[in-house]
């Protein structure tokens, strides 16, 4: 499937030009992050293309493996690279490439025809083989997820992803159903992420107060009726905020709505 690196680059653009979202960066503010805005995120974006078409490539084809699990973390890590290079150090997409390439490389073996759940289900295959050669870094999520005893980046994609496919693109599809504007039927899926996930971006930044606030703040914008209706629009900015002023984003949220949206479109493109 040659298209899948452009829907991988297409869906990271969708996420981030998204506009409002709490406390990320979007087209209206770089929300609480001081060394990314709009355009670094979309240069971030545009340079992963050759990662996500080599991690195509690399899975056509092949069966989950230890093998084909070390193959696809060097091209991930040799995307990372990139990334920094197109955003003069700063970490824009780190878990992004992570999630999204999985999903690529599952994508990229099941072929459309497998649904987002049987895309996700190989890609997890793949994810559980152990990554023996990462470097032994103690990186933000890891130390979050130790101290607060969440399963992180690495546990979603073990789990199969459950924050696209169960949460995030049920939610799309029924806002979908129910009328509303794109942009509102997105930012209602990253509520109803927002609502469930144990994000170790906000644990990181602000502790368990930071993800209670994002939890219960994106509970009360779909109480009241999602992103489209006033009473759900108030809730939204209120849980705006609230985020800033704790200075923590829902970074991890951002990336399972990016993944929803490259599920979206690749099971969209099999009609
Ligand atoms: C497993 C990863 C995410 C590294 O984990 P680490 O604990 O070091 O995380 P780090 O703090 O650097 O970043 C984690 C990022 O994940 C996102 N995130 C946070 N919480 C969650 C969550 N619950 N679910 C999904 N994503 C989340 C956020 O964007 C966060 O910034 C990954 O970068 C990695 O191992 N890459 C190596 C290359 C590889 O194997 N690639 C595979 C093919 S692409
Ligand atoms: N629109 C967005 N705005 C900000 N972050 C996003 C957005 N979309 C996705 N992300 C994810 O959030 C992560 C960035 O979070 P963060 O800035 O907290 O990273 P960090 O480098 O771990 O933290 P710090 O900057 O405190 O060192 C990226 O890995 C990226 O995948």
């Amino acid at each position: 499937m040659e298209s899948l690196g452009r829907f991988a680059v297409d869906a990271l653009v969708d996420e981030a030009t998204l506009t409002p979202k709490p406390a990320l960066v979007d087209a209206r503010s770089s929300g609480v992050h001081r060394d990314l805005d709009l355009p670094r995120m979309l240069r971030s974006a545009a340079s992963l293309r050759p990662t996500f078409d080599a991690l195509a490539r690399e899975a056509t084809g092949r069966s989950p493996s230890q093998r084909l699990r070390e193959r696809l973390a060097h091209i991930g890590r040799c995307g990372e690279e990139a990334m920094l290079a197109a955003t003069g150090g700063s970490n824009s997409h780190r878990g992004a490439i992570w999630i999204v390439g999985l999903l690529v490389a599952g994508a990229a073996m099941r072929g459309a025809a497998g649904g987002a759940d049987g895309i996700a289900k190989t890609a997890a295959a793949v994810a559980q083989f152990p990554d023996r050669l990462a470097p032994h870094r103690a990186s933000n999520g890891a130390r979050a997820c130790a101290r607060f005893g969440v399963a992180g980046a690495r546990g979603e994609a073990h789990a199969g992803f459950p924050h696209a496919v169960r949460i995030g693109l049920p939610a799309l599809h029924a806002a979908r159903a129910r009328g509303v504007a794109e942009a509102n039927a997105r930012l209602d899926a990253l509520m109803a992420i927002m609502a469930h996930i144990d994000d170790t971006c906000l644990l990181h930044r602000g502790g368990q107060r930071a993800l209670d606030t994002a939890k219960m703040g994106a509970r009360r914008v779909l109480a009241g009726g999602g992103t489209s209706r006033p009473e759900g629009r108030r809730a939204l900015d209120a849980l705006d905020a609230e985020l800033v002023a704790l200075r923590a984003s829902p970074g991890g949220a951002a990336d399972m709505l990016a993944a929803t949206l490259f599920l979206d479109r690749c099971t969209a493109w099999k009609h």
